[in-house]
């Protein structure tokens, strides 16, 4: 074995903590004159991993590869964990709910970030809008104004696509206060309807923004879901916290996996002088995670630009892609795909997709 292919099969893939032999990563190695050719498949969204390898591992793959610099190929090989299928779904591979225990805690702009960050890390994405009571997508993709398409006004709605997303959600079908009269059995019928009749295609995530709360009506949207896991969004506030742990208890009530708790507003950074300083207190998303043994998938600050870029239909993740707030999201984006597989990996059989589905 040359002394890069140890270091490769060594190195930390630094959001899962698996070194690349764990991962099965490495598939090729080739040595041109001036470069060497490193081909890596992630069973996750993982395109951007090279960014972030720590300033030893880079030093380490230098020292290895001597005057040669390493062009990396970043492909995928993401399983299917999508539980019970509908046809229109059979070639969507995970399904992930983001919930809140309450509501405000800013679900829907951490929804929209991580289906941001998981296209960009080079993911196959949809996003589905199912808080049938305040549907806030489309404004925050900045496509308010499009309509899903109804070819040859068949049933099935071709989804609208913003910044490389396939988008539905009840916003584009109904005025803005039709939404928020409906009752339980009704806001099941349209959810099951926007997720049956949309032509999803080939989707490696699905994300799905939850209605916020844990009541009976969360629990019918939960089950008709065919979710994979679930990732519960909080602020660092004690009662958001609790709400946060009715919202673990609820998946666990459906046997939906939850993949983790993302903490956001979870501090704010002084613009000044980088002070990180903990409003609501520090650390209660870790202490959830740990309690319930569940991993924390990421820790978003309170900053005025996050809420001013959904509000402009330009989410952090488009707006400004090298930002710190960026690699943020991509952080807990990838954390909760490396989440997804490691769940599935660990679980007995996935669900087979049927072949006549398709
Ligand atoms: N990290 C953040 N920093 C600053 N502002 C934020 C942050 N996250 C969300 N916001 C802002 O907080 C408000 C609520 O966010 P959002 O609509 O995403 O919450 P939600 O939990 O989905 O709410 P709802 O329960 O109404 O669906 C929005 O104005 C949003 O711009």
């Amino acid at each position: 074995m040359s002394t890069l292919e140890l270091v490769l099969s060594n190195l930390i893939e630094p959001v899962s903590g698996l070194t690349l032999s764990a991962l099965n990563a490495v598939k090729s190695i080739e040595q041109q004159h001036d470069k060497i050719s490193v081909e890596l498949e992630f069973p996750f969204a993982n395109g951007q991993f090279e960014s972030r390898l720590s300033n030893d591992q880079r030093q380490q793959l230098e020292q290895a590869v001597g005057s040669k610099s390493i062009d990396w190929q970043v492909t995928h090989a993401i399983e299917a964990t999508a539980g019970e299928r509908l046809p229109n779904l059979s070639n969507v591979k995970n399904i992930i709910a983001i919930s809140s225990g309450k509501g405000g805690v800013g679900k829907s702009t951490t929804a929209v970030n991580l289906a941001l960050a998981l296209k960009a890390e080079g993911a196959s994405v949809a996003l589905l809008d199912a808080d049938i009571y305040g549907p806030s997508l489309p404004l925050m993709l900045g496509c308010e104004n499009e309509k899903p398409g109804l070819p040859d006004g068949k049933q099935m709605m071709i989804p609208v696509s913003a910044h490389g997303l396939i988008v539905n959600s009840v916003g584009f079908l109904v005025p803005d206060d039709t939404a928020t009269v409906w009752r339980g059995p009704m806001a099941a019928g349209v959810l099951q309807q926007l997720l049956r009749d949309t032509i999803w295609g080939d989707v490696d995530y699905l994300v799905v923004d939850m209605p916020p709360g844990t009541g009976d009506i969360q629990l019918t949207l939960a089950q008709v879901v065919p979710v994979s896991a679930a990732v519960i969004v909080t602020t660092p506030q004690t009662i958001a916290l609790a709400d946060a742990v009715k919202g673990i208890a609820m998946y666990n009530k459906v046997n939906v996996p939850v993949a983790g708790v993302i903490e956001n507003m979870s501090y704010h950074l002084c613009s000044n002088c980088g002070h990180h300083d903990y409003l609501f207190g520090q650390d209660g998303g870790q202490r959830i995670a740990a309690h319930y043994e569940v991993p924390l998938l990421g820790a978003l600050p309170l900053d005025k630009v996050i809420g001013d870029d959904v509000e402009a239909g330009e989410p952090t993740v488009i707006a400004t892609p090298e930002s710190a707030l960026s690699r943020g999201y991509h952080n807990a984006a990838v954390a909760t795909a490396a989440q997804l597989w490691q769940l599935s990996a660990n679980q007995s059989p996935v669900v087979s997709i049927d072949a006549s589905d398709d």
